[in-house]
């Protein structure tokens, strides 16, 4: 079972209208949705939908918190969180004809006490898996993530920001960093494919067994002790790219949770993302089909990296 961690969690707000309003203008617009958000919890939210057993935990406050928990119950999804004070954030995303703007808050200021509480929830679902995801809140530092990742018995997973990448120093089963968070976290810049592929492997180097590279158009890396395996994007319509690095490593869990191989599950990921960003936000499509898209995906062993 896996327990996703979301401690700075998000009601994400996607607007769509053509063109962004000049200076003084007002833009109206009919199309608007409201879902519940944060790294952590939407891939539990992805998870859900390719039948792996899930809770979402993290940190949660105030109105906009109480709509996280109750969408997710909604929606299907055990959650079961920590209530603070402060107010769990709004995350914008607008999207017009020809671009995609997204302005997300800082979140609350979270006390290192909540960590505690947080720890007994997650100890109480006895999770085989712990994934983090997303920023930390004002008032939490990476040692915080090192606390949950050495307090169980559990393999931990992280979807983080770079910096944060470099300042761990736990024992992590798997980390997703994205292009940009590939370049922070090994200070290289990231150019070219050979460029991901080194800063992927100096990324194991740091103590990440396991690291799921999601690069946009340019596909995605999945690199085991073992393995080093890139696969092509699917072609697909692009409505928004919000949630296609949580749906790429909820793709990936779930298959290596059914025992799939590292390439099945590195298919699988890409399969499933190529869904995701066909809808808008964090919505959730369906993916039943995924099964039988996955020969459709192209993955291939980087020549001079074959280990
Ligand atoms: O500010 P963070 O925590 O880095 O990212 C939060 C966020 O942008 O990530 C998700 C998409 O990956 C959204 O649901 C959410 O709004």
């Amino acid at each position: 079972m896996i327990v996703t961690v979301t401690l700075n969690p998000a009601v994400d707000h996607t607007l769509a209208i053509p063109d962004l309003p000049e200076d003084g203008e007002i833009a109206r617009t009919d199309d608007a949705r409201v879902d519940p958000g944060g790294k952590g919890i939407n891939v539990s939210k992805y998870l859900v939908e390719l039948d792996t057993e899930t809770t979402a935990t993290g940190i949660t406050g105030d109105f906009l918190g109480r709509f996280v928990r109750d969408s997710l119950t909604e929606q299907g999804i055990d959650s079961d969180f920590v209530d603070i004070e402060g107010r769990t954030r709004l995350n914008t995303t607008i999207l017009t004809d020809d671009a995609e703007y997204k302005l997300n808050h800082d979140g609350p200021t979270v006390d290192g006490r909540a960590i505690e509480t947080l720890l007994e929830t997650i100890e109480h679902h006895d999770p085989g898996t712990v994934v983090i995801g997303g920023s930390l809140p004002p008032g939490l530092g990476p040692g915080s993530i090192d606390r949950i990742a050495r307090a169980g018995n559990w393999r931990t997973a992280v979807d983080v920001g770079g910096t944060v990448l470099r300042d761990l120093n736990a024992s992590y089963t798997l980390c997703k960093p994205n292009r940009e968070e590939l370049a922070v976290a090994t200070d290289r810049s990231i150019d070219s494919l050979k460029d991901c592929y080194d800063a992927v492997e100096q990324l194991q180097a740091m103590g990440y067994d396991r690291v799921v590279a999601s690069l946009g158009a340019d596909g995605a890396i999945l690199a085991t002790p073992d393995d080093l395996l890139h696969a092509a994007a699917l072609e697909t319509t692009v409505v928004d790219t919000v949630g296609a690095g949580d749906s790429l490593l909820a793709g990936v869990l779930a298959a290596l949770e059914r025992g799939a191989t590292d390439e099945e599950a590195l298919r699988a990921g890409v399969a499933v993302a190529a869904q995701v960003v066909s809808v808008p936000g964090t919505t959730v499509p369906p993916l039943d089909d995924v099964p039988t898209r996955l020969e459709s995906v192209p993955v291939s062993s980087p020549e001079p990296f074959s280990r």
